[in-house]
C-alpha cells in the first residue's frame, strides 16, 4: 500500500516527532544548522519565529500608536461601549483616513471662500459650563452631569471653507455670486462646471432639534442637547448619583455640522440654509436632493412637511420653484413635473394614483420605478393639493413616541425641463431634478410597539435604514461595491448618494433624555455621513435644433 512521505516520517518518532522537551526548551545553534537537513520537519521552529515577529510588531504597534491622534483612539473606544443600537456597526470607521486639509470644491456653494482668505471666523467653542446650559442645570441633588468631550476635530477646514446662507450672526455673510441671468451666462455656467476636476461634493449635513414635546415634559424629561454658535451640537448624558453602573459609562459628546438648528428656528430658515440653493441649481438642469433622517418622533415630517401655519422645506421648496420659474420663464418654456411615491414594507407605491406596487427599473436615467405617475404641475396650490393628497394615502399609524408616526419612507420628487439657447444658437434642454425625502423614522424595536403589525414595519424600516448605513459606509471608505441593491430605499436613493448630485441631509434630534440613544445614534450617523461625496456634477442637458420644443418622452402627463 502507498504511504506518503509525510506519514512515514510523523511515524517515526525517534527521528522526526519532538519530544516535549524539545517542544519547550529553546533551540541551539546546532539545531539551527540542523534546520537545513532536507528530512527536517518544515514546520519545525516557526513557533518561535512567529513568536518573535509578533513581539517585533507589537513593538512597532505601540511605537506608532504613540504618535497618532490619542483623541481619536478615545473617541473609538467611546463608540464601542455605546449601549444603544449602532447603525455604523456594519462597516469600519475609516479611521485611517487622513483628513483633507484642503478646502473642497463645492459646486452646489456658489459663494465658497479661495483658500488663501479662509479664516475662522468663529472660534470653537469650549464645552460650555453648566450654570450656561440653563436646560442642564442639574435639578435635585440627586443628578449628575457629565463633561463633555473635547472638540472632536481640530481640521475643520471643509466646514469652514464654505459660507453657508443661513441667517447666523456668527458665520459672516459674503454676496452670493448671481447665479440666474441670461441664458449666456447659464451656459458659461455650465462650462465651468464640467470643467472642475473629478472632485465629488460632500454632502452637506445639517441637524435641526425640536422643541420639547408637552407629553416629554410632564414625564419629567430634561433638555440634553445644546446648540451652540449655530454649528456645535453638545449632548449630555444624565443619571442618578446612585445609578453606579451607569456612572462609569456615561459621556458627553460634541459634535459640529454645516449648520444646526436650535428648536427655536423657523421652517423658513430650514429651507433657506438647507435647500434653496439646491432649487436654484435644479433650475441649471443639476440633481438635488434632501432627505430628513432620525428617530421616530424626532421632527422628520414636521421638517419636510410641516403644517398648514407652518409649511415645511417640501412646501417652500415648491413655491420658490415655481416663484423662480415665473421670474425666468418669460416665454413659458418651463415644464415641472412630479411624483410621490412611498417605500412601505419593502414595496413600492405611487402616492398620487395608489394601485399596484411599482417595479424598480434601472435605465439610462438611473433607477425608477415603471409605471410612477409624472404629474404635470403648473402652479404651487396645485401641487400643495396634489402633496395634501398624497399624504392621505401615505401610511402613518399611531406609534408609542409618535401619535402619527410615518410608517414609510416618502420621496418628493420635482423634475424642472426647460429650453435655453447656447452661444451657437442651439437650443439646450436641461432637466434637474429635485428629490424631497421623508425618512421613516429609525426606532429601536422597543420605542415602538413590538406587538402588532409595527413589529414588521419596524424590521422593515429598521432594514431599509441599515441597508442605507451600508451604503453610506462603503461610500465612506471609497469601496467599489456599494450595496444599493439591499433594500429599495438604496435603491431610489443611488442617485442621491452616490450619483452627481447636490445632496442635503438634515438629521433630527428630539431634546429629550428619555431619546438620548436615538439622539446619540442619528448625530453619529450624522457625522459619518459628512465624509461622503458624491459625483462631479454635469448638468443634465442635450443640443436640440433650433425651435423643436420637446418634453421628456417617458413622463407620463396626467394634465
Ligand atoms: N421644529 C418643530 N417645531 C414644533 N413642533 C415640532 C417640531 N418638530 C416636530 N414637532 C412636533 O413633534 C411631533 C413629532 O414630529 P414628526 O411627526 O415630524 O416626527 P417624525 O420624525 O416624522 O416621526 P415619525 O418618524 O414617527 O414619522 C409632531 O407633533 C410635530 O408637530
Amino acid at each position: 500500500m502507498p504511504v506518503s512521505t509525510r506519514s512515514q516520517i510523523i511515524n517515526n518518532p525517534g527521528q522526526n516527532e519532538p519530544n516535549q522537551d524539545n517542544r519547550t526548551r529553546p533551540k541551539t545553534d546546532q539545531e539551527e544548522t540542523h534546520m537545513a537537513h532536507p528530512l527536517r520537519n518544515p514546520h519545525h521552529g516557526l513557533k518561535e519565529k512567529m513568536k518573535a515577529l509578533t513581539l517585533l510588531y507589537e513593538q512597532q504597534k505601540q511605537a506608532s500608536a504613540s504618535v497618532k491622534d490619542p483623541s481619536f483612539k478615545s473617541e473609538e473606544s467611546r463608540f464601542s461601549t455605546h449601549p444603544s443600537i449602532d447603525l455604523l456597526s456594519s462597516g469600519k470607521r475609516a479611521e485611517s483616513k487622513p483628513k483633507e486639509s484642503k478646502p473642497i470644491s463645492h459646486v452646489m456653494r456658489e459663494n465658497i471662500m479661495p483658500s488663501s482668505t479662509v479664516t475662522r471666523t468663529y472660534v470653537l467653542p469650549q464645552p460650555p459650563v453648566v450654570e450656561d446650559a440653563k436646560e442642564n442645570v442639574a435639578v435635585g441633588g440627586g443628578d449628575r452631569i457629565v463633561g463633555f468631550s473635547c472638540p472632536r476635530k481640530a481640521n475643520m477646514s471643509s466646514t469652514v471653507a464654505r459660507k453657508l446662507s443661513m441667517g447666523s450672526s456668527v458665520v459672516p455673510q459674503t454676496e452670493p455670486r448671481e447665479i440666474g441671468g441670461t441664458n449666456k451666462e447659464n451656459v458659461q455656467e455650465l462650462d465651468t462646471i464640467s470643467e472642475k476636476p473629478g472632485v465629488g461634493n460632500r454632502i452637506l449635513v445639517f441637524v435641526r432639534l425640536r422643541p420639547m414635546a408637552k407629553k416629554e415634559r410632564e414625564a419629567g424629561s430634561r433638555c440634553c442637547v445644546r446648540i451652540v454658535n449655530r454649528g456645535d451640537v453638545y449632548l449630555t448624558e444624565f443619571a442618578s448619583e446612585h445609578d453606579y453602573l451607569r456612572l462609569k459609562r456615561l459621556r458627553g459628546r460634541h459634535f459640529t455640522f454645516d449648520a444646526s438648528f436650535p428648536d427655536s428656528t423657523s421652517q423658513q430658515e430650514v429651507y433657506s440654509t438647507t435647500t434653496a440653493e439646491l432649487v436654484e441649481a435644479v433650475l441649471q438642469g443639476r440633481n438635488g436632493s434632501v432627505f430628513c433622517y432620525g428617530a421616530t418622533g424626532a421632527g422628520k415630517t414636521y421638517t419636510m412637511l410641516g403644517t398648514v401655519e407652518n409649511p415645511g422645506v417640501m412646501v417652500l421648496a415648491i413655491k420658490d420653484l415655481f416663484n423662480k420659474v415665473r421670474q425666468r420663464s418669460f416665454d413659458g418654456n418651463h415644464v415641472v413635473h412630479l411624483s410621490y411615491l412611498e417605500v412601505y414594507n419593502e414595496t413600492v407605491r405611487d402616492l398620487i394614483s395608489p394601485g399596484r406596487p411599482l417595479v424598480l427599473r434601472e435605465d439610462k436615467q438611473g433607477i425608477v420605478a415603471a409605471g410612477l405617475t409624472q404629474y404635470r404641475a403648473y402652479s404651487t396650490d396645485e401641487v400643495m393639493a396634489l402633496l395634501q393628497q398624497g399624504n392621505q394615502n401615505r401610511t402613518t399609524e399611531p406609534t408609542r413616541a409618535n401619535e402619527t408616526s410615518s410608517r414609510s419612507h416618502a420621496i418628493l420628487q420635482v423634475a424642472v425641463e426647460y429650453q435655453v439657447k447656447d452661444e451657437s444658437n442651439n437650443v439646450v434642454n436641461r432637466v434637474g431634478k429635485l428629490s424631497l425625502i421623508d425618512l421613516a423614522g429609525s426606532e429601536r424595536a422597543l420605542a415602538t410597539d413590538q406587538r402588532t403589525l409595527r413589529s414588521l414595519e419596524g424590521a422593515n424600516i429598521n432594514r431599509s435604514l441599515l441597508a442605507l448605513s451600508s451604503c453610506i459606509n462603503a461610500l465612506v471608505e471609497g469601496k467599489k461595491h456599494i450595496p444599493y441593491r439591499n433594500s429599495k430605499l438604496t435603491q431610489l436613493l443611488k442617485d442621491s448618494l452616490g450619483g452627481a448630485c447636490n445632496t442635503v441631509m438634515i438629521a433630527n434630534i428630539s431634546p429629550s433624555n428619555l431619546s438620548f440613544g436615538e439622539t446619540q445614534n442619528t448625530l453619529h450617523w450624522a457625522d459619518r455621513a459628512k465624509e461622503i461625496r458624491t459625483k462631479v456634477h454635469l448638468p443634465r442637458f442635450s443640443i436640440l435644433q433650433l425651435h423643436s420644443f420637446s418634453l421628456l418622452p417617458r413622463l407620463t402627463c396626467l394634465s
